[in-house]
């Protein structure tokens, strides 16, 4: 079994030195991070490459790394169908969520909250993202330590505090500046990893056309699978519909995101950001799949492994023993694996450690601490950042108390979490009507549903037990085992779930939808029942006039009927240039926004352009 030799270990510290040092040089060049605007927001000055590349590895961690490959494996690849909501899920980040959010000049994604419903809207909104955030990050960076720990007797502990306050150290100094870069040089990494594994593993397994045989024949290639069950786990409609959901509340509207956006230095760049993250996402999807494809085609033959697989318990553990075994006698590359693995670590808890710094800084310090200098401000920005850190250290201990599949955690998580939020902005953003206690009430209905079906399904075993694999299966079946463990395999397929079953049995990859919806529709209720907005107090600018632009054939009075809402007042922070072409839409004046003007320029334009609007407001 492949132990490490020291070039392995020298390529995992090398990994760790070249991101301190990205992180110390931010720390030392620009504005020497001595502002919030640059630690928290990179100036807002960055390109669309670098943030697309962020985008990225903010979620791609080591689960996805290791847990993707053990379910191709196991299922087949259905998974892979998940690649269908990358369409959607990224067309209405850039051309619905970023629209609204870049012109709002916004820090943290929860500002808008208050200025579209209250404060106590945005708080809820800003908690329910750092629960999130915190065990999702535990969760991140015990993952590779653990796998590793198992199958190579890498130090476990040692592995994660190395990996937490290496990244706890880049983050605090360079900011989102760092946090970026050293994404773009982990998602190389990352890439340069799973490729090694793929190339090897094909060369091994007596090339391409042999791999397509056997993953052919051991039936890993998934037919369309449209069962519209939701309580199947993967599906076309789980994951090509309700992967929509999961990614919207992830690219749409998550913090680590959305912070990418406003960090581009024009509207247009974080909107072309968007769509450079396709195939990227894309790619990286493809290597985990094909790497499990590789895995099984490798293993699927000899019965050796079966003994193996089922001495790790199947599934996370399974990928690096198999790489291992397959990067053996090629010297550095099982380093290299390693590093692709904490790469994908290292790059999502530090877009976790500087996400939570600014939200805490913006949404729970600041509005306590109005007359905070900057330069102080920017000092409590990085101790948040550390403490996050340390905390993740503490949350890691917690991952490791759980013992629970991480991927299915991962998901279930952002399910749980996610599809409240995201409920939370469509809310906001469809429908004028929504007033703050219809949002409370659609958050509070959401998150109680969607922690009710997902608790619910842990506790509720039966239903959520997936079919052993192939491998399992075969080892269980193979050393002449009584008839039976016959019987019990044969009827593993579970007897269908009924009545309350049925709901703990939901799909996890329903959940974002399932609680996002249930925001929209328990807030629109209440909403109605407490009085329904009218458009004049909804703050211009915190609509997104999905009817305006779906019913676009309609006449204009139609249109103004079904409230169409065109801000009332023009919002001057959408001002990009006072020669911008003016267009004149209903009784507000909406000046075309105008891409390229800096925000320096902006600031600069506010004041006369102020006092235009104010002249224009008394004169028309
Ligand atoms: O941290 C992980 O890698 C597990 C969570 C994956 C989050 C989703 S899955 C769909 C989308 N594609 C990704 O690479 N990440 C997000
Ligand atoms: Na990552």
């Amino acid at each position: 079994m492949g132990h490490f030799t020291a070039v392995d270990y020298v390529i995992f510290a090398v990994l760790l030195a070249a991101s301190m040092g990205i992180g110390l040089y931010h720390a030392l060049s620009g504005g020497r991070q001595r502002t919030t605007q640059e630690f928290l927001m990179a100036d807002r000055s960055m390109s669309c490459l670098p943030v697309s590349l962020s985008l990225i590895a903010s979620f791609q961690s080591a689960v996805a790394i290791i847990g993707v490959p053990a379910e191709i494996y196991t299922h087949g690849t259905q998974y892979w169908f998940i690649g269908c909501a990358y369409f959607l899920g990224l067309l209405i980040p850039a051309h619905v969520f970023i629209p609204v959010l870049y012109k709002l000049r916004l820090s943290s994604t929860y500002e808008y909250l208050e200025l579209r419903f209250s404060k106590a809207v945005r708080i809820c909104g800003t908690l329910t993202f750092i629960f999130q955030t915190v065990v999702y990050m535990g969760v991140c960076v015990y993952t590779p330590a653990f796998a590793l720990n198992a199958v190579t007797g890498f130090e476990l502990w040692g592995a994660v505090l190395a990996t937490g306050l290496a990244c706890t150290l880049y983050t605090t100094m360079g900011g989102l500046k760092a946090v970026i870069w050293t994404d773009v040089f982990q998602t190389a990494v990352m890439f340069a990893g799973q490729l090694a594994v793929i190339v090897v593993g094909v060369n091994q397994t007596g090339g391409a056309s042999e791999v397509w045989r056997k993953v052919w024949e051991g039936n890993r290639i998934s037919a369309l699978n449209l069962n519209p069950d939701p309580t199947e786990r993967h599906t076309f409609w789980t994951l090509g519909v309700g992967g929509v959901f999961l990614m919207l509340s992830l690219y749409g509207v998550n913090q680590a995101q959305v912070q990418r956006y406003l960090s581009a230095r024009t509207e247009k760049e974080a909107v072309r950001s968007c769509y450079m993250a396709f195939p990227s996402l894309q790619l990286s999807l493809a290597l985990s799949c094909v790497m499990g494809l590789v895995m099984f085609a490798r293993y699927c033959g000899e019965d050796h492994s079966y003994a193996n697989t089922l001495h790790f318990g199947c599934f996370p553990q399974m990928v690096i023993y198999f790489v291992m075994d397959m990067l053996e006698g090629f010297p550095g590359l099982p380093g290299l694996f390693v590093a692709c693995l904490f790469s994908a670590a290292l790059s999502t808890i530090s877009s976790a450690f500087n996400s939570l710094a600014t939200v805490t800084m913006e949404d729970l310090v600041k509005p306590h601490v109005p007359a905070m200098t900057e330069a102080r401000a920017t000092l409590v920005s990085k101790a948040l950042a550390m403490s996050y850190g340390l905390l993740c250290l503490a949350m890691a201990y917690l991952t490791h108390l759980m013992d629970v599949s991480v991927l299915n955690v991962a998901l279930k998580l952002f399910g749980m979490v996610g599809g409240p939020v995201l409920g939370l902005f469509c809310l906001g953003m469809f429908f004028p009507w929504a007033n703050p206690t219809g949002a409370m009430a659609g958050l509070g209905a959401g998150l109680a549903l969607s922690f009710w079906v997902g608790i619910g399904s842990i506790f509720n075993r039966s239903s959520g037990a997936r079919p052993l694999s192939a491998g399992c299966r075969a080892a269980l079946l193979s050393d002449n085992s009584t008839s039976a463990v016959h019987t019990a395999l044969d009827n593993l397929t579970l007897s269908k779930p009924s009545g309350l079953n049925r709901f703990y049995s939901l799909s996890y990859m329903w959940y974002s939808a399932f609680s996002c919806f249930a925001v929209i529709l328990i807030g629109l209720i209440i909403s109605f029942l407490t009085g329904p907005m009218k458009e004049e107090d909804v703050t211009p600018g915190t609509i997104y006039p999905v009817f305006g632009k779906l019913l676009c054939f309609l006449p204009e009075h139609l249109k103004k009927k079904l409230c169409c809402v065109t801000p009332r007042g023009p919002t001057v922070s959408k001002i990009m240039d006072l020669s911008a072409p003016r267009c004149k839409e209903g009784n507000g004046l909406v000046l075309a926004q105008e891409d390229g003007t800096s925000h320096e320029e902006l600031d600069r334009f506010l004041p006369e352009v102020q006092a235009a609007f104010v002249e224009h407001e008394t004169t028309v």
